[in-house]
């Protein structure tokens, strides 16, 4: 991780105010997926909104009308106040309806919400299963997953925001266009007050937003420091090796500048604020002042006083958080912006889908000169690789660690494509085919299989999810593997919650989840098994247990065995001994020990240790 110390945000991308206003491009898109996740919710609430936003205007009215009436009644010997309990009961009845509607909107807002953060969460799921390996281990593509991942809530703030937006128009037309009808130069000392603010605003939610853009890779480093500094699964280490104060130093250092940063931001801003604040509450005295004169000259009533000062004052005030709501939502268009930017990844799929995968595998496998490197690194990892491996064959794959057998099988998979050569099934480039279809021929365990914490007959049918439902395939599977004896000694057997995570789970030993993880590979009919160091974490008997099974179960089946125990390797029909991202040796046991080389070392050496 890198150990950066920035001075300043313009040490990184600052984001300017054209990208800002660029960014409110993306809030219709984002108001369809709004509408799309809660279509009846969002119109009653944009209904609710429309109406309330007459409120203000229309309680200043009849205020204005109460006032003028009890002038008018109050200069009158004989008194009625007929039309003035009318007025009351009117203006009761708008603030009522006000209240109501102002709940209404608040309830669909937390429910759309609700709803809206659940569509675009898995969204974003959905869209990182569709990415390459390669782009998944892009650290670019980290930070871009991270920040549509953790904006979510700042994406529901945006919802409501720009919604009261909408209701703060209204609101702010109706009062302007009463303003307008009685004093039309009110509206120059309106504007004059409240523009300052605004670009102050403005200005400060690019800041903003550039320095917390800017840290996005930091605050990865964070938050993974949180988690190995605060973890069960890491405690082991950490308070074996005393790591504590390591971590907790590292991660003040780096959340000690990034304080540093916010601090000066937050301080300058405050006092910017502050300064054209005061501009504001001087310019709204100024408008008193004129309304008073010009009442005590008797150019206008009582009543049309207090409804102007009132309407003024509301005016100032909603268009001060209409200004800086403005901004907060031109901040999260910014990060709405990374969100679409991180759904819209371009899926790198060079497939030509008319091309029919072979129902059954009749020639094999083929590498054919395979060069390979990973994304982003100049280094070879496979050099000229060269071999064909016929159907029904077993094959095991051995070499040294870090020779390049896990990167084969990658690329058998197709997580990522050779650098040059090629990789053909019958004969056909396997890069020709539909790559979800062409994924179900094989039935897979990786060295590094995932321990799901979910239940044991969900961590079988992870192999194959739509026999989720099927008992028999699964218990199967589970009796195929080994894992029938896991799910015997568990209180709840089949149904047993996997993990220390979440209540009732039970943790398994390391041999006991790679029995599970193998009953996977089993899940589908697969007509071709890889089994990537299957058997590392277990005992020597259930070691041997599980290769006779396996044997015996895949006869005439194509598989590949990677594995470091020759007591395994010795069991397939031919060995291709890998070294150093090349082919060093091909044959049957028998041959490849009849030759002085790696193979037969190995061979040798492991067997001394044995006796
Ligand atoms: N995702 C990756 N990005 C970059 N380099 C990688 C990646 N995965 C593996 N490598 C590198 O590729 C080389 C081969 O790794 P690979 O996992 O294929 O070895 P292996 O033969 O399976 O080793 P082992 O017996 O230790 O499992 C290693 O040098 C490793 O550092």
């Amino acid at each position: 991780m890198a150990r950066k110390q920035l001075k300043s945000i313009k040490d990184k991308n600052k984001v300017g105010l054209k990208d800002s206003f660029k960014a409110w491009q993306s809030i219709p898109r984002f108001f369809g997926e709004i509408y799309r996740s809660g279509r009846t919710l969002f119109i009653v609430n944009l209904f609710a909104r429309i109406i309330k936003a007459f409120a203000p205007v229309a309680l200043l009215w009849i205020g204005k009308l109460i006032i003028d009436e009890i002038v008018l009644q109050l200069g009158q010997s004989e008194k009625s106040f007929d039309l003035l309990w009318q007025y009351v009961a009117m203006e009761l009845a708008v603030a009522i309806t006000s209240d109501l509607l102002g709940r209404l909107v608040n309830l669909t807002d937390g429910l759309l919400g609700d709803l809206y953060s659940n569509a675009s969460s898995e969204k974003i799921i959905r869209k990182t299963n569709e990415l390459t390996l390669a782009q998944l281990e892009n650290p670019e593509f980290y930070d871009k997953l991270e920040r549509a991942r953790t904006q979510t809530n700042s994406r529901v703030n945006l919802m409501s925001n720009a919604l009261s937006q909408a209701e703060s128009v209204i609101s702010i037309a109706s009062l302007i266009a009463g303003l307008i009808y009685f004093e039309p130069y009110l509206i120059i000392l309106l504007v004059l007050s409240v523009i300052p603010a605004f670009i102050n605003e403005i200005k400060f939610s690019s800041d903003r937003y550039s320095l917390a853009r800017s840290w996005t890779s930091e605050r990865r480093e964070l938050d993974y420091l949180r988690y190995i500094g605060a973890n069960s699964q890491t405690a082991k280490e950490i308070k074996l090796f005393g790591l504590t104060d390591f971590i907790a130093k590292r991660f003040r250092r780096l959340s000690d500048s990034y304080y540093k940063l916010n601090k000066k931001l937050a301080i300058r801003q405050s006092v910017f604020g502050g300064v054209f604040n005061l501009i504001g509450i001087v310019s709204y005295y100024g408008a008193y002042v004129l309304i008073i004169y010009r009442t005590m000259n008797g150019l206008i009533t009582l009543g049309e006083l207090t409804f102007l000062s009132g309407s003024f004052n509301r005016l100032q005030s909603n268009l001060q958080t209409f200004f800086s709501r403005f901004t907060r939502i031109s901040e999260s268009a910014l990060y709405l912006q990374d969100y679409f930017d991180f759904i819209d990844l371009e899926v790198e799929d060079i497939a030509d889908k008319s091309v029919p995968i072979p129902k059954v595998m009749i020639k094999g496998l083929e590498f054919r000169n395979v060069f390979f490197s990973y994304p982003d690194s100049e280094m070879a990892i496979l050099k000229g690789v060269s071999f064909t491996m016929g159907a029904g064959e077993k094959m095991a794959f051995v070499g040294q660690n870090g020779a390049g057998k896990t990167t084969l099988i990658k690329l058998i998979l197709r997580f990522y494509e050779p650098t040059q050569g090629e990789i053909l099934m019958d004969g056909i480039n396997i890069s020709k085919f539909d790559k979800a279809e062409y994924r179900k021929l094989f039935g897979v365990i990786f060295q590094d299989f995932f321990r799901y914490e979910f239940t044991l007959r969900e961590n079988i049918a992870v192999g194959n999810i739509d026999a989720l439902q099927n008992h028999e395939k699964i218990q199967d599977a589970a009796y195929k593997s080994l894992a029938n004896q896991v799910i015997d000694e568990m209180k709840n057997g089949f149904d047993q919650q996997l993990g220390r995570r979440f209540k009732n789970g039970q943790e398994l030993s390391g041999g006991q989840w790679q029995k599970v993880a193998l009953a996977r590979a089993y899940m589908k009919d697969a007509a071709i098994m890889i089994l990537d160091e299957p058997t590392a974490a277990l005992d020597a008997r259930a070691e041997y247990e599980v290769f006779e099974r396996f044997i015996g179960l895949t006869k005439g089946k194509t598989s590949i065995i990677i594995s470091h125990r020759f007591s395994t390797v010795r069991m397939a029909d031919r060995v291709l001994v890998l070294e150093d991202g090349k082919v060093l040796e091909i044959g049957t046991h028998d041959e490849l020990m009849a030759q002085p080389k790696l193979y037969a070392e190995l061979f040798k050496l492991q067997a001394a240790g044995y006796q």
